[in-house]
């Protein structure tokens, strides 16, 4: 705020004659008025009010927002306005050059048809302006684009700068332009647009902003030229050097050039004036030559000739400040991991110090060409999996023979692989055709296929590298030949993007193996650390023939479950599936290799032959046959022995295709589940019972004496209730539950059954009242139980 209030403080001493405003105002062609005029408007007439005569709009709440922060803000990184200007002008100058591929009358003649960036400093007004010969901006184009429609990246850039925000990050999140108040109280947007006038929008980033019909500026021809009016304390950016030098570290990798208006400081030859010719003769000489033969022919000639001096003068043109060439042309042996990395951070806007987690940069020759450069972020983007079926965005960007045509391809890459980063440039590709052709072209199939490869060996090789995944019989060579930087990556990478490989073994069965070996997740015997399912099978007891595993909620939670008891005692490794999309992901993942999974808390388990099994299940028919129906009105489907116990009395499994207790969870948890097709999928429920348990044991003794017992009955439904909570399923009638606990107390309490609660003395309320008043004074006297300051009494304590 503070910072804000100085801004227009500063700006009142600045003030232009208010008259000056409002003969701008009624000047109907500004360039063909007086020159003086025209000065002093372009000057900006004022930095306290907008233009009179302009338009006015409100900033969008949230944008109005955005803006505040960034005016505030004390980051103090503030060059990042400059990076985001040019590649706003880059997009557009690549809109435009899109368009000329089917019609070249859009660029235009002469100067028009330059496609480039022109920076260019007014060091006395303070005034930094950047011009592109892009696509322009129509008056509806600056009303929308810059203040009145809030992208779906504004709240998100505001949330996060409330937190732990980087504005660093501005330029991912879709808001760069707003960037240009870190240094500029006072920015005027001037645009044309081959559809419309050249208008001016104009805003002090205090709530509004203004447009108005451009009639006093040099027109554009096309384009945009933002100014931007320096704070006071941004004197920084009229230095020509500071320019190049940003220039340099942030747009190196911009496809159009980038010209500065510098300043030169040349040697010219100007008449020397007559009264200093003799004092001046010498410094002449010795500036203009150093051989002894001119001299002497001067020395001879002075007097026909008219006497000059050399004076350092000060002249401007345009520099060149960045190098064209594609990065994805060049030999990949001759790009550097430097280059790399900051072709990375200009491309996906990221402008931390963290390198990509691998990349990828390749020829592919033979019926379709091309070129492409794949990225592996470090990092997984804010809306990775926010509306991953709907959001079209794809981040690979497709040039055609050099020439940008889009970024939001998404017959590129499958949506698994949407959090690459990159580019493809074809020569196969017709340039002269529409998007929407483009989108069907034959040669698209072939080059996602050849991608999709890419892409998974690409990550395939983090692994590969990562000293942290070698199996124990490679380790050794590994660690030899290891280097720091690649230990712990594929972890890295699993935590940002595991997902959308779980997504990717769903969505893509050609590719289902491939993705099945990037798999990565912790098991009973994993050690906190993660493997991967060819590791599993390496380590697979002898005559184990599925994988196992089990589903839930978090490992805290499985690491008890009564599903492992025997699994874990015997030896046998299981995988811990916690994420909610590994219930969708063991849909579709059968088998891997020869083997198949087997989630432990279905049916079906197998583990190695139990020659007790037969004569077990004779002996405790009675109970099992007994049990299944005293639970007839619990749609129990079976009770069966079970092989999987050793601590617990029982557990419920479901049907092998069925929906296990995890997935009920998840699917009870999502709002607009359909509760028919809950209780259609629901899997079938069989109690398996621990043979060996003295629970078990008991209640089979009993049903034999008398399977009419009231009491047997009951502990038997409790015992399936508990079951099934312990087996992670939601009790549907707690009540019921609650009850038969409460029964089973009593009795075990030895309290009768027909025991009566006791009835509350019905007080009417206002005798309650006087009563309560009344044992005040003593109830202060004498702590009660309650009181914090209390003795903790016997009582209590017990309690
Ligand atoms: N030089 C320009 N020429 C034409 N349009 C522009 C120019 N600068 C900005 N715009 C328009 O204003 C919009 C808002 O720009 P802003 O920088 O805030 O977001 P963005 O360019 O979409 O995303 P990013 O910040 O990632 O560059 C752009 O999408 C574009 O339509």
């Amino acid at each position: 705020q503070k910072l804000h209030a100085k801004a227009e403080d500063d700006s009142d001493s600045l003030l232009d004659p208010p008259k000056v405003e409002e003969k701008l105002g009624a000047v109907p062609n500004g360039l063909s008025t007086d020159s003086d005029v025209v000065k002093r408007e372009s000057e900006s007439i004022s930095r306290k009010t907008l233009r009179n005569t302009a338009e006015k709009f409100e900033f969008q709440a949230e944008v109005s927002r955005l803006m505040d922060i960034i005016i505030n803000s004390l980051y103090s990184n503030k060059d990042i306005f400059l990076r985001e200007l040019i590649s706003n002008a880059s997009d557009a100058l690549d809109k435009i050059r899109f368009l000329s591929l089917t019609d070249k009358e859009v660029l235009g003649e002469g100067d028009n048809a330059k496609l480039d960036i022109q920076i260019k400093l007014d060091k006395e007004k303070k005034i930094l302006s950047i011009r592109d010969r892009g696509i322009g901006m129509t008056k509806e184009d600056l009303i929308k684009n810059l203040g009145t429609i809030a992208k779906s990246g504004t709240s998100a850039f505001v949330e996060k700068m409330q937190t732990s925000g980087d504005l660093n990050l501005i330029g991912q999140f879709g808001v760069g332009f707003y960037s240009v108040y870190l240094v500029a109280d006072y920015v005027e947007v001037i645009s044309k647009h081959n559809e419309d006038k050249q208008y001016v929008w104009e805003s002090k980033a205090d709530g509004a902003f203004a447009i108005s019909e451009d009639t006093w500026n040099e027109p554009l021809g096309r384009g945009t030229e933002i100014r931007l009016h320096l704070r006071e304390e941004a004197g920084e950016y009229l230095e020509e050097s500071k320019l190049k030098d940003l220039v340099k570290k942030y747009s190196e990798f911009i496809n159009f050039p980038i010209y500065l208006w510098a300043s030169k400081e040349v040697d010219v030859e100007v008449p020397a004036d007559e009264d200093e010719s003799t004092d001046e003769d010498e410094t002449s000489e010795s500036s203009t030559s150093d051989d002894g033969e001119s001299e002497k022919s001067e020395d001879e000639d002075a007097e026909d000739k008219p006497k000059t001096k050399t004076i350092k003068e000060t002249t401007y043109e345009w520099e060149l400040l960045n190098d064209v060439k594609a990065i994805w042309l060049r030999n990949p042996k001759e790009v550097t991991e430097e280059e790399y990395t900051k072709f990375y951070h200009s491309l996906a806007k990221d402008f931390g110090d963290e390198k990509p987690l691998a990349w990828s940069h390749f020829t592919a020759e033979g019926d379709v060409e091309f070129k492409a450069v794949l990225f592996v972020p470090p990092k997984a983007p804010h809306d990775l999996y926010e509306s991953y079926y709907n959001a079209n965005k794809a981040n690979l960007r497709l040039y055609v023979r050099r020439v940008f045509i889009s970024d939001e391809f998404d017959e590129l890459l499958p949506k698994y692989l949407n959090f690459l980063m990159g580019l493809v440039d074809s020569d196969t590709l017709p340039l002269n055709v529409s998007r929407e052709m483009l989108q069907q072209h034959s040669s698209l199939k072939t080059i996602k296929k050849k991608l999709i490869r890419k892409a998974l060996d690409m990550i395939r090789k983090i692994a590969d590298e990562d000293p942290d995944e070698a199996n124990d019989k490679d380790k050794k060579d590994v660690e030899n030949s290891s280097d720091d930087e690649k230990k712990g990556q594929y972890a890295k990478f699993w935590n940002e993007f595991g997902k959308s490989i779980k997504l990717g073994i769903i969505e893509d069965s050609v590719n289902r193996n491939r993705l099945a070996k990037l798999l990565r997740f912790e098991t009973t015997k994993s050690d906190g650390k993660l493997t991967s399912l060819d590791q599993y099978i390496s380590r697979m007891k002898s005559g184990q023939k599925d994988i196992f595993y089990i589903t839930g909620p978090n490992k805290e939670q499985l690491e008890k479950s009564p599903f492992l008891e025997r699994l874990k005692k015997k030896g046998y490794e299981v995988i811990y599936f916690t994420d909610p999309v590994d219930e969708y992901l063991m849909q579709y993942l059968m088998d891997y290799g020869d083997q198949k999974f087997q989630n432990v808390s279905k049916e079906g388990l197998k583990m190695g032959k139990d020659s007790k099994a037969k004569e077990l299940k004779e002996s405790f028919k009675d109970l099992t046959k007994w049990w299944k129906t005293a639970l007839a009105s619990e749609n129990v489907d079976d009770v069966k022995i079970s092989n999987r116990l050793a601590d617990t009395p029982c557990v419920v499994v479901t049907s092998k295709f069925g929906w296990s207790a995890n997935m009920e969870r998840i699917m009870q948890a999502q709002t607009l589940s359909d509760a028919n097709k809950q209780a259609y999928m629901r899997g079938k429920r069989v109690l398996e019972i621990n043979p060996r348990h003295p629970i078990i044991k008991e209640l089979l003794e009993r049903v034999v004496k008398d399977p009419e017992d009231d009491g047997v009955k009951q502990t038997a439904h409790l015992m399936y209730q508990t079951a099934l909570m312990e087996s992670g399923f939601t009790l549907s009638d707690p009540k019921d539950f609650a009850s038969r606990i409460y029964s089973s107390v009593k009795s075990s309490l030895s309290i009768s059954p027909d025991a009566i609660i006791e009835e509350e003395e019905d007080v009417d309320e206002a005798e309650a009242e006087t009563e309560a008043k009344e044992a005040t004074p003593n109830s202060e006297a004498e702590p009660t139980r309650d009181d914090e300051d209390a003795e903790p009494s016997v009582v209590k304590d017990e309690l």
